[in-house]
């Protein structure tokens, strides 16, 4: 079977780049770009009109002439010079903060837009989303640097006419020497863009030890397992590779960029010297050699602005086109074009012998499993540690399509449905449950965010997940924030749950979504105390969850209640049936069974 996930997505072409971004620029910032763009022309003709200005003032002072209607202006021109960048300089910060927030939305739409898991396992698109988020907020400087290239060019053909008037030899020699700073730059950014894109593995490492050393959750064993210094270490380790690959390419660039200067400012002084041996002569006005100092600088500087923009526009070019491939990165599962409805559940979930693998460079995880979960009944699935039942939660809720096979609802292959619908009809408790840092009532609301705000609703789940008592009890109740690395709006400090009290957290948000067509409990009640276990299953049987109902465990005295049991072994269902049938036939769970049972017995012996 196709593996979209594994397919390199294709960097976008640049007309792409441009027509995304115009887009964006379009929808939130248009009208700050376009005084931007007046501005920048203002500039760009300016530095001319005060050249020209200037060689007019200084022809009429040594020619006795009226001055005012020169110098007034030239006095104005000087205003506007000063005045201009000021402005410029506001309306481009605000752009860019308009076109980052909106970029930054955009992007991570987009990544929400990935159907399951595969994209956020695969370290290319990682490294891609990382890059571009800078890319997103970079689009500002982007745009600085577009608008630096037409001011540029504006500034320099007019000058360059300028200096066509006085010496079409100087003005070649200018231009040409122009041909190699442009090669030279060019390379170089290449080689800035390749480094950057190097270099992006060791950022995000040296982000995820950061995260690690600065964070609350792995503070506890490393300070107990005092690893933090080696953690530590590799950190640095990171920031040594990326360091060193730029030392590199920054070496590298001040040679050239250094010799590339000496040229440029030896081509200057040499026009100095003609243009002051030609004055003396008579051949030039002082005037004239006013405009050709003024040119010479200005040509050369506008020279050095559109290389170094055009080498910048590659390396922006290359973040804005990471942005760009993750806006249009394909989903990792295929999405029906033509999605058949998802229907309330009337016959029952069937996997049909279903084979997967993460990836075709892993094992297989399910080996060809058969397993029906009919309407109206709960199927419990138990078997060791590694034996694929938490994948097999992940295939049915359509965060991994099977690699062979197929899971029917009511008989429709999942992928021929809507995704979205499909999920809104699946309750689940993952066993790996997540613990945001928010308030007691926004944790439970997470698992139907249309409960926000509707406490009788919140409440009730927290009272049938047996939580209610302990929220309640909270410095802010319901309101309290669960975190102690965020104070609440209010700032009011925040507190942290045991690791039972979040699980019933995690069982209440589930709860929430009771009534759903398919409800999936993996481990829902491994960190309660037994006392509370049972409690839990006893609410839970009540509870009716789902029409279709699966529970995980690996306590088997929680499960004995199903309507049937499948035992799954190195992704094979090698077992199925009600608890006291599978006793009876003497193999895997009964085993299993006994085990457990012998050890209560044991403990329960007097000693
Ligand atoms: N995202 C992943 N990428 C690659 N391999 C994975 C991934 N998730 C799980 N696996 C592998 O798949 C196998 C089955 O894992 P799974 O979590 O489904 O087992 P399980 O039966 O739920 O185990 P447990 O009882 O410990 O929770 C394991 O060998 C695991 O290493």
């Amino acid at each position: 079977m196709a593996d979209p996930a594994a397919a390199p997505a294709p960097s976008p072409s640049a007309g792409a780049v441009a027509a995304t971004l115009a887009r964006l620029i379009w929808r939130s910032a248009r009208v700050l770009v376009a005084g931007l763009f007046l501005i920048t022309v203002a500039e760009a003709v300016l530095p001319l009109v005060a050249a020209w200005l200037t060689k007019q003032l200084i022809d009429r002072l040594a020619g006795q002439g009226p001055v005012l209607g020169i110098a007034v202006p030239l006095a104005a021109a000087g205003v506007a010079t000063a005045c201009l960048p000021r402005i410029a300089l506001y309306l481009h910060n605000e752009a860019t903060r308009r076109i980052g927030a909106q970029a930054l939305d955009d992007l991570f739409a987009a990544s929400g837009r990935q159907v399951g898991l595969a994209r956020f396992e695969d370290p290319a698109f990682l490294d891609r989303l990382r890059l571009a988020r800078d890319g997103g907020n970079d689009v500002g400087r982007l745009l600085d640097t577009v608008f630096g290239l037409g001011r540029g060019a504006l500034t320099l053909i007019g000058f360059v006419a300028v200096l066509l008037t006085i010496s079409p030899v100087m003005t070649g020699l200018l231009l040409a020497a122009a041909v190699p700073m442009l090669c030279a730059e060019l390379a170089l950014s290449r080689r800035r863009a390749t480094t950057r894109m190097r270099i992006e593995p060791h950022h995000r490492r040296e982000f995820f030890f950061s995260q690690l050393l600065s964070g609350v959750q792995a503070a506890k064993e490393l300070r107990v397992f005092g690893s933090g210094d080696h953690l530590r270490s590799l950190m640095m380790r990171e920031r040594g590779k990326a360091n060193a690959a730029q030392r590199r390419a920054e070496r590298r660039e001040v040679w050239v960029q250094s010799g590339l200067s000496t040229a440029s400012a030896t081509l200057a002084g040499g026009a100095l010297v003609w243009a002051a041996v030609s004055a003396r002569d008579g051949r030039l006005t002082l005037g004239d050699v006013s405009i050709l100092v003024a040119a010479v600088a200005s040509v050369q500087s506008a020279l050095q602005g559109l290389v170094s923009s055009l080498a910048g526009l590659r390396e922006q070019g290359l973040m804005a086109g990471a942005f760009v491939a993750v806006m249009r990165t394909e989903p990792d599962l295929p999405v029906a074009a033509d999605p058949r409805p998802t229907t309330t559940l009337r016959r029952g979930i069937e996997i049909r012998d279903v084979w997967f693998r993460y990836s075709p460079a892993h094992p297989w995880v399910l080996r060809g499993v058969d397993l029906t979960i009919p309407a109206g009944t709960t199927v419990a699935l138990v078997g060791t540690n590694g034996s694929g039942k938490s994948t097999l939660v992940k295939l049915l809720c359509r965060l991994y399509d099977p690699t062979e096979g197929a899971i029917l609802w009511d008989g429709v292959d999942l992928r021929d449905l809507d995704p979205a619908e499909l999920r809104a009809r699946v309750g689940a408790v993952f066993q790996d449950f997540m613990a945001y840092d928010l308030s007691a009532s926004e944790n439970i609301a997470m698992g139907d965010v249309t409960a926000l705000g509707d406490d009788g609703r919140l409440h009730d789940a927290a009272r049938r997940a047996g939580v209610d008592g302990v929220l309640r009890a909270l410095p802010h109740g319901y309101d309290t924030m669960l975190t102690r690395m965020f104070v609440g709006e209010d700032g009011e400090e925040g507190t942290v749950l045991s690791g039972g009290q979040w699980q019933r957290l995690a069982l209440a948000r589930g709860l929430l979504r009771t009534g759903r067509d398919l409800m999936i409990l993996d481990e829902p009640s491994s960190g309660l105390d037994p006392e509370a276990e049972q409690e839990m299953h006893a609410a839970l049987r009540a509870a009716r969850l789902g029409r279709a109902n699966l529970l995980i465990s690996h306590r088997l005295s929680a499960v004995r209640d199903a309507d049937s049991i499948a035992v799954l072994e190195g992704g094979r269902i090698v077992e199925t049936g009600d608890h006291a049938g599978l006793l009876a036939s003497d193999g895997k769970y009964a085993g299993l069974f006994r085990s457990q049972a012998a050890g209560y017995q044991l403990d329960a012996e007097p000693v």
